[in-house]
């Protein structure tokens, strides 16, 4: 393909730096040499590859091709190439520093020496060349020219920002921006040497230099390019050649072409999926939904929800965990305040019934002298749920109900122990009606305990409250309608006492399946809202970290316990 005038390069004569076969500086070199070159320089650290490229080169067109190894790190090795090249050709038109390079690395793991070697190869190495080429060709070329050839110069000295960065790399990255604002500097002071400096970032380009690197990174650079694809050495070449040509781009200086066809912020995203990885940082993007786009080709460790528009929100993944333990919060909060309300509903619908007739309040239960009475108590229903046993027994919760019937009663009374040891007073219930009693307690206690000690008996003025709870199985069919109560005393002794206070029976049935799911829902959404506040506070990953740590000491604690306990 004939892309630019033929000829166009007669007479000059160029030098390009690094030029092995198939990298930029061949591909750049085959062209101004078949566009007609007085001469070609060319030079890199090894001469194998230099003594190659320059066979090839001569074959392919008549351009004289001469080359010498040199680093262009090394200022001397540069001067005497350069002073080499002038000796050979009278002089030099055209520089390509083209030589350059570096290794991928993330920046945590490049050290000092790493960084220097780069910088002195990108940034050095092009200021030594270009000086030398400056100072022992260009500039003294200029001063032979005639005053009319002489143009005069912008003696202005513009400051310039760097307006790009190569994550992933930043050693040459930071390279890379010292020979952009090198060649804004230099095109401006050099003007007045009618020295052209513009410069070419080319993107990642298929050339002998990155198949050196990892195939990922040059799947990820093509995936992310909107044209789909890695440059060309030629297309390189191409702009290179337009750039180093005085009568195609004679007024064009000071310039750095990006030719990489996306958006740099957009490269840097990409190219920092490792770190992403580590930190497990979640993105939220919202897509257009119009041909492929970035969140589609993207393979790294993000979610995408996808709907009209092109906003891009990216959530890290700490809020997201954060939002996910707020909503599961309310959720529990929710199931909480549901949960007590119900609860609530069924305490309330708990059926009341009052002691009727046998037990009254001033009623004698224990005769002087007696030891047991039995006293038999009626139910008599409040009005509240005259059915509530059968009710409950068709429950679907059948298995979870356990209903108490239970009698507070408070006697008070004298009693007399002539052996002037203590007293207990039991309260203990018949059963009742067909049911098993599951549960009986009885508590007793004591009062205003006082001793008479001129008394040959000991006088108690007290309250002896007995409490009796008794609990019966769904097998029951029916309430019971009466039940018996007896007190009894466990020494030898007398008492008599009268029914101070009676408090009403009641049927009272607990909800444990209501109560235990609103208890989890309280601890839940305790701990959830905990989760969610540790994660805006301190992070996911360190939430976890105190959290398991937590569950350790706590295990160990209880460990711990359970062994002290068993010793
Ligand atoms: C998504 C894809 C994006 C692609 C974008 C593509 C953009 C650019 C592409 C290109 O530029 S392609 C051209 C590629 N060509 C080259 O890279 C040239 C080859 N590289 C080199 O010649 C060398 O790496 C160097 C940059 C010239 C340095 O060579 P030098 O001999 O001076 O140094 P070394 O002695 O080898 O190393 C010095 C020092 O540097 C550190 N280091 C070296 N390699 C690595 C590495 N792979 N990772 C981390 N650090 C490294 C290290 O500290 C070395 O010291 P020692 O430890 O060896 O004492
Ligand atoms: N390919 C790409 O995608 C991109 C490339 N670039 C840059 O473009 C330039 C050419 O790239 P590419 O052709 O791919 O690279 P290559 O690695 O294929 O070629 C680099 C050439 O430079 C020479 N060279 C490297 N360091 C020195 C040195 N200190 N002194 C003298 N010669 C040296 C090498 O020869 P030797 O090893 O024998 O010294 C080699 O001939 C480089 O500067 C590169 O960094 C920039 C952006 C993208």
């Amino acid at each position: 393909m004939v892309l630019f005038k033929n000829q166009l390069y007669s007479g000059k004569v160029v030098l390009i730096t690094g030029c092995a076969w198939g990298s930029i500086g061949a591909a750049v070199a085959l062209q101004v040499c078949q566009l007609g070159a007085a001469g070609l320089a060319i030079c890199g650290r090894r001469e194998e590859p230099l003594k190659d490229a320059a066979l090839r080169l001569e074959n392919q067109s008549k351009t004289p091709v001469f080359y010498q190894s040199c680093d262009i790190r090394d200022p001397d090795a540069v001067e005497s190439f350069v002073a080499a090249v002038v000796a050979k050709f009278g002089r030099i038109d055209v520089l390509f520093n083209n030589a350059g390079g570096q290794f991928p690395v993330m920046a945590e793991n490049l050290n000092s020496k790493g960084f220097n070697a780069v910088i002195r190869n990108n940034l050095l190495g092009t200021w030594n060349m270009t000086s030398s080429v400056a100072r022992l060709a260009f500039i003294p070329q200029f001063e032979k020219l005639t005053e009319a050839e002489k143009k005069g110069a912008n003696e202005d000295d513009p400051t310039q920002s760097v307006p790009c960065c190569f994550p992933g790399m930043v050693h040459t990255g930071s390279a890379r921006a010292g020979v952009d604002n090198m060649t804004k500097t230099l095109a401006v002071e050099w003007a007045k040497y009618q020295i052209k400096v513009n410069a070419v970032a080319p993107g990642t380009i298929v050339s002998t230099g990155t198949q050196r690197y990892p195939k990922e990174m040059l799947d990820k650079s093509r995936r992310v390019a909107p044209l789909q694809r890695l440059g060309t050495c030629e297309e390189v070449a191409n702009i290179c050649t337009f750039l180093g040509s005085d009568e195609a781009a004679g007024f064009i200086t000071g310039q750095t072409f990006y030719m990489e066809a996306r958006v740099w912020q957009e490269t840097s995203l990409n190219f920092n999926r490792p770190s992403y990885k580590t930190e497990a940082c979640v993105c939220v993007c919202v897509c257009g939904l119009n041909g492929p786009t970035e969140c589609d080709r993207s393979d790294n460790p993000r979610l995408f929800f996808r709907s009209g528009g092109k906003q891009h929100h990216k959530m890290c993944m700490p809020k997201l965990f954060a939002a996910i333990f707020f909503a599961l919060a309310g959720i529990c909060v929710a199931g909480a305040i549901i949960g007590c309300v119900v609860l609530k509903k069924e305490i309330d619908s708990i059926s009341r019934y009052d002691l009727n007739g046998t037990l009254a309040i001033g009623d004698y239960i224990l005769d002087a002298n007696s030891t047991t009475s039995n006293l038999t108590v009626t139910l008599r229903n409040n009005g509240n749920n005259n059915n509530i046993v059968n009710a409950r027994y068709d429950s679907p919760r059948n298995s979870d109900l356990r209903k108490f019937i239970y009698v507070d009663m408070c006697f008070s009374g004298r009693v007399f122990d002539r052996d002037n040891s203590s007293i207990k007073i039991f309260t203990t219930v018949t059963k009742p009606y067909n049911g098993t009693i599951i549960q009986k307690i009885t508590q007793q206690y004591v009062d205003n305990y006082v001793v008479n000690t001129t008394n040959p008996c000991v006088q108690i003025a007290t309250c002896y409250s007995a409490t009796t709870y008794f609990g019966f199985q769904e097998s029951n069919t029916t309430a019971p309608s009466s039940f018996t109560v007896a007190t009894n005393t466990t020494e030898s002794t007398s008492i008599k006492g009268n029914i101070k206070n009676v408090c009403n029976v009641g049927i009272l049935y607990t909800y444990p399946g209501i109560a235990i799911i609103a208890f989890a829902c309280v601890a839940g959404a305790i701990i959830f809202l905990s989760f969610a506040l540790a994660c805006v506070l301190i992070g996911f990953i360190r939430m976890v970290m105190l959290g398991l740590l937590a569950v350790l000491l706590i295990g160990a604690a209880i460990a711990f316990a359970v062994l002290y306990h068993k010793i």
